[in-house]
């Protein structure tokens, strides 16, 4: 999918959006990063075909849309599974495939207690996962979510990352939105910054390296994405104690040099948020392998 020279203002108002240029190919999932009212949700709203833009063009949106918006607060007595079951019905399911879907997906975000309660009674997290469930009924070409991981829980996190690389490897594209440089780092294989309504290319995440501290030890570490297919938590390395580089190799791979004191509890960080520890070197104390003698 792509954006060439897509601009939007609502009613006379400022210009949200000036000439955007984007791709959003398939099979891969694009963030799109930027602070508040920079125009973020209005180009995703663009993106998902809800919204028209005011000039330029949008081309190659595939026929199956998800869309997550940034505020869902669904309303009235009906119960997600059946709210679910009949927006399946409405995108073309028949009734027991719908139900079936509305209810695999409940189980799988774990919707604890709320599957059978009126809509109007969800807390956030649960009302948001009624919103990542409804743009899943069908199989998306195209997946747009607004801020998804606001609210929701640290289990449901690991479902929803789970989620993103499903779409992309069956070749659908994602978009998404996030203000955090590290969930942008781990999800997504491309991005974009948002500011003032302009949109440019962002950097590929830099790797951070620190000189090394002269006589205090290191050890390397190698962590990665588990066996298991599970997508471990994303996380900031660069703001742990003690982590003096950080080289992201790929998405599911990253470098880093931490000193000895506090490898325990780098190490103890990643295997909670799911990581595996894939090689732990020893460096010897001193200048490090990058730097000259002490
Ligand atoms: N329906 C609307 N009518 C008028 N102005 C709007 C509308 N929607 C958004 N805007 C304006 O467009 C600008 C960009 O808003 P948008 O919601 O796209 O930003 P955002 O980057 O998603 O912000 P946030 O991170 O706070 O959600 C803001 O100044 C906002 O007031």
């Amino acid at each position: 999918m792509r954006l060439e020279a897509v601009s939007k203002r609502y009613g006379r108002g400022g210009w949200v959006l000036r000439e955007v240029h984007a791709d959003v190919p398939p099979g891969t999932a694009v963030a799109f990063r930027g602070g508040n009212g920079s125009g973020k949700s209005t180009l995703l709203r663009i993106l998902a075909g809800v919204s028209r833009p005011t000039g330029g063009t949008v081309t190659g949106r595939p026929a199956v849309v998800g869309y997550v918006p940034d505020r869902f607060a669904p309303e009235g007595r009906m119960s997600p599974r059946a709210y679910l079951t009949h927006l399946g019905r409405v995108r073309g399911l028949r009734t027991a495939e719908a139900a079936a879907r509305a209810g695999a997906l409940l189980d799988r975000l774990a919707l604890v207690g709320g599957a059978d309660a009126p809509l109007r009674t969800l807390s956030k997290g649960n009302a948001q996962k009624v919103a990542l469930a409804q743009a899943l009924l069908v199989p998306p070409g195209l997946l747009v979510l607004d801020e998804p991981w606001s609210g929701l829980d640290v289990s449901a996190h690991g479902v929803l990352a789970e989620i993103l690389a499903e779409v992309a490897r069956a070749g659908g594209a994602v978009a998404f939105t996030d203000h955090r440089e590290a969930v942008t780092a781990a999800h997504a294989s491309r991005a974009y910054t948002v500011e003032n309504g302009r949109v440019r290319p962002s950097d590929p995440p830099v790797p951070r390296v620190d000189p090394p501290v002269p006589g205090v030890p290191a050890a390397e570490v190698v962590l990665t994405h588990p066996d298991t297919g599970r997508l471990p938590e994303p996380v900031d390395w660069t703001t742990l104690p003690g982590v003096r580089a950080t080289t992201p190799e790929d998405g599911a791979r990253t470098r880093l040099r931490v000193e000895r004191a506090h490898a325990d509890a780098l190490l103890r960080t990643a295997l909670d948020h799911g990581w595996s520890v894939a090689e732990v070197t020893r460096e010897p104390a001193g200048p490090g392998r990058t730097g000259g003698p002490a």
